[in-house]
Formats: structure tokens, C-alpha cells, sequence
């Protein structure tokens, strides 16, 4: 750490970065440091075969999908996304911005095998997340000199006549998934300023966190940038998933907080509605007398 790789690193858009959140980017080395050490790793077993968990914060949270794509389905797909036609990104309609320098394309789920086959394993891999809520994959390449300066996924509109398809049919965005095809050979990380984290996950790698709080609101410490590329070629799909079906959110504890266990021990509670036990069920149910004065707290009504 406090590697200095980024020192004299002039790109367009510079201005934008606070220089604690480009040391942060910077703190990362390939090959020496994948990102800042993560809290705890969870492995569960789904549809035959293994899925590997590493929890970076518990509050956001941010998860890191380890090895979650086979190399051949990645390769495919970076061929793909090498003879397609990119185009420049915008940031709220502004194209060039200083704030952002990547081109991209997108690409419907059902695209082609390599599209289908990443769809597949995401959704195996969070049955808990609701993925065909999600806009289609959005495919981004940076080169040296591209980066995504911290901003919130999080949509904001200042009116309900400004909201888009998506908005009106699956709400804003909810959560994000990142699925790495190729990381730069420098730089090029995925900074998360008020965590402290810089994630820079290997190919084949994804990783996810929510943008949304419990009340539906944006969550301030989702605030994320693409740090800035000094070598080589860096490729992402990026899933921005809308809150329409989710559960996660629902299943809150009564301090408003969110229990991890449905997006790392999901083979426990299979079913992907099981949260949704309707009061009457808890009625049903003979009360034994010495329970009759305890309250049940702990469902939670289907909205
Ligand atoms: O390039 C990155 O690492 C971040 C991309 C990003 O923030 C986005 O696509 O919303
Ligand atoms: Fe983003």
C-alpha cells in the first residue's frame, strides 16, 4: 500500500477526483493486493457447484463473487464486446464528460450464449436477488485515461414526469452487480471512498452492492468510482438491478438493518419467497398457554 503508481497520471477529468479518493484507487497493486482484506468469506453450494462469498463492508453491503464465471464464457464475451461498436458514455446526457471517460454498449440478457450463460450463473449465485428486475448489461471498456468519478448509482429526478421506461416500470436502481472481464494491467479499480475500499477483482470475478437504504432512499455510502486506467485495457458488465421484487429489502430486522444470511447462506432458504409468511399462518397456529402473552415480532407482512 501507499503506492504512488498514479504520481503525475495526468487524465481529462482529473479535476473531478478528490486526491484522498485517487490515493485510495492507488493504494491497490496487481497480483499483490486484490483489494483492502475482506471481513469474512462464506462458500455455499448451489445447482451443483460452489459459490464464494467475500463480504468487503457489512453496511452497504459489498460482496466480491470469486471465480463466479467460467474463463470461457468471459472470453466470449470480451470477443464480443471487442467486435462490437462502442460508443462514448454520457453522464446525464452530457457526453465527454470530464466526470466519466468510458466507451460502451449495451447487451440484452439473451444476447448470445456468452450473455445467457453470465445471466445464468449471477442468478444462481444470488437466488435472493431479483435479476430479470435488472436494465440490460451494460458493457464498459476503459483505457488508460478512462475513469468513472465517485457518484451514486442511485437515480434522482425532480419530478415523477422526468422518470424513463425503467424508472416507471421497475423503480430506480436498487442495487448494482459488476462482473470483471479484464482488469487493467494498472490501476483501474473500483474505489468506495466511504469505506475506505478499493475493490480490483480478478476476471471472472463479480461484485455487488445495494445503492438503496431500507426506506427506499439512496444509501450515502454507496458512493463508488472507476478509478483511473494508467495501463492496459479494462472490461466490465455492469447490472444496475431496480427495486421491483426484490426481498432483500422487505426482510428487514425491527432496527431497520439487513441480515446478510439471504445473500450468503441462500442454499439455507431455497425458496426465494420464504420470508413471506403471512400473519394469518401465526394465528393458525395453536398457542400453547404459556406463550399466549409473547408477541410475534419477527414476521414481516408481504408488501
Ligand atoms: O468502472 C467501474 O469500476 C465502476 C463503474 C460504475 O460505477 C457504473 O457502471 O455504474
Ligand atoms: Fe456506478
Amino acid at each position: 500500500h501507499g503506492d504512488s503508481q498514479g504520481n503525475g497520471f495526468k487524465f481529462f477529468g482529473y479535476e473531478t477526483w478528490p486526491v484522498n479518493y485517487r490515493d485510495l484507487c492507488d493504494g491497490i497493486i496487481k497480483n499483490e493486493h486484490h483489494e483492502n482484506s475482506s471481513l469474512y468469506c462464506a462458500v455455499f453450494f448451489m445447482d451443483y457447484s460452489w459459490i464464494k462469498v467475500e463480504v468487503l463492508d457489512l453496511e452497504i453491503p459489498l460482496v466480491v463473487f470469486r471465480d463466479l464465471l467460467e474463463d470461457s464464457s468471459v472470453n466470449t464475451m470480451v470477443e464480443v464486446i471487442t467486435a462490437a461498436e462502442l460508443k462514448k458514455q454520457s453522464v446525464v446526457g452530457v457526453v465527454n464528460s470530464p466526470s466519466r471517460q468510458a466507451n460502451g454498449s449495451w447487451f440484452r440478457r439473451n444476447a448470445n450464449n456468452a450473455t445467457e450463460a453470465i445471466f445464468t450463473r449471477v442468478d444462481r449465485a444470488m437466488p435472493n436477488v431479483e435479476i430479470r428486475s435488472s436494465e440490460d448489461f451494460s458493457a464498459l471498456s476503459y483505457h488508460p485515461g478512462g475513469h468513472y468519478s465517485p457518484h451514486h448509482d442511485f437515480l434522482t429526478y425532480f419530478s415523477d414526469s422526468e422518470y424513463d421506461y425503467w424508472m416507471k416500470n421497475f423503480g430506480n436502481r436498487y442495487a448494482t452487480l459488476i462482473v470483471v472481464l479484464q482488469p487493467a494491467e494498472k490501476g483501474g479499480g473500483t474505489v468506495f471512498p466511504h469505506t475506505n475500499t478499493t475493490v480490483r477483482p480478478n476476471k471472472g470475478d463479480a461484485f455487488f452492492w445495494l445503492n438503496m437504504n431500507e426506506f427506499q432512499g439512496m444509501k450515502d455510502r454507496s458512493l463508488h468510482g472507476g478509478c483511473p486506467i494508467y495501463e492496459g485495457q479494462k472490461l466490465i458488465l455492469t447490472m444496475w438491478i431496480r427495486i421491483r421484487d426484490q426481498p432483500l429489502l422487505l426482510q428487514c430486522r425491527p432496527d431497520g438493518s439487513l441480515s446478510l444470511d439471504l445473500l450468503l447462506k441462500p442454499s439455507y432458504s431455497q425458496q426465494r419467497n420464504y420470508y413471506e409468511v403471512p400473519r394469518e399462518d401465526y394465528k393458525s397456529q395453536p398457542v400453547q398457554s404459556k406463550l399466549e402473552k409473547q408477541t410475534v415480532v419477527s414476521s414481516v407482512s408481504p408488501k
